[in-house]
């Protein structure tokens, strides 16, 4: 086993506060055991704790983020949103990092009727991802600061009164690599 993700015997199904049965059945027979961050982390965010966490590259940070976000969402007094109501925002530093967090998302954003996640990155056209928006709404963006911050200013469609959950992955690259900028927009513009 790889030591980075060797797991602890404590069940997702364990975790206190518990996660709901849905997202336990998406967890699959793949993951029933969590990761040491996973069991420091998912019982923190999902008690609306402000949590950073410093892990090596495969120690389960995305799905411990990934499970806890969904969690709140579904538990989100604003739940079933309405389709421009922002419920969660995961920013992360790179394309690649973004789509693949997304990715991660799919079978727990499943789990949520009405629900829908947007993958918002650079290297393709922002009215493209204006009209997914427009059409699909957005409860849920995931994506990189730049492209984040033009959706945010360009689309007043968009609710952010009832998020419930900020992400930032990788924080220490989000503010290194020069997105001070858009990172301030991006925060000012959610509730406090
Ligand atoms: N509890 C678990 N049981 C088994 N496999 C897991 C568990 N948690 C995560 N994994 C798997 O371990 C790998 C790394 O997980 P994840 O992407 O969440 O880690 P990470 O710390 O975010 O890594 P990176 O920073 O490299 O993206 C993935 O293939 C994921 O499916």
């Amino acid at each position: 086993m790889d030591t980075k993700r060797a797991l602890t015997g404590t069940r997702f199904a364990d975790l206190k506060p518990p996660i709901s049965d849905d997202i336990i059945k998406a967890l699959g027979s793949g993951f029933e055991f969590c990761t040491p961050v996973q069991v420091a982390t998912i019982p923190l965010l999902c008690s609306y704790k402000d949590v950073a966490v410093d892990a090596a590259t495969g120690s389960g940070k995305t799905l411990a983020f990934v499970v806890s976000l969904v969690e709140i969402m579904r538990r989100s007094t604003s739940y079933t949103p309405k389709p421009h109501q922002v419920m969660g925002v995961i920013i992360s530093p790179t394309r690649e990092l973004s789509a693949q967090i997304f990715k991660v998302t799919q079978p727990f954003v499943s789990t949520l009727p009405n629900v829908n996640a947007v993958l918002l990155v650079g290297g393709r056209k922002v009215k493209a991802d204006m009209k997914t928006i427009e059409e699909g709404g957005g409860n849920l963006l995931i994506g990189t600061p730049g492209r984040l911050s033009d959706i945010m200013q360009r689309m007043d469609i968009l609710d952010f009164r009832h998020v419930e959950i900020l992400i930032l992955d990788e924080a220490d690259r989000l503010l290194d690599m020069g997105f001070q900028k858009q990172m301030n927009y991006n925060i000012s513009r959610l509730p406090k």
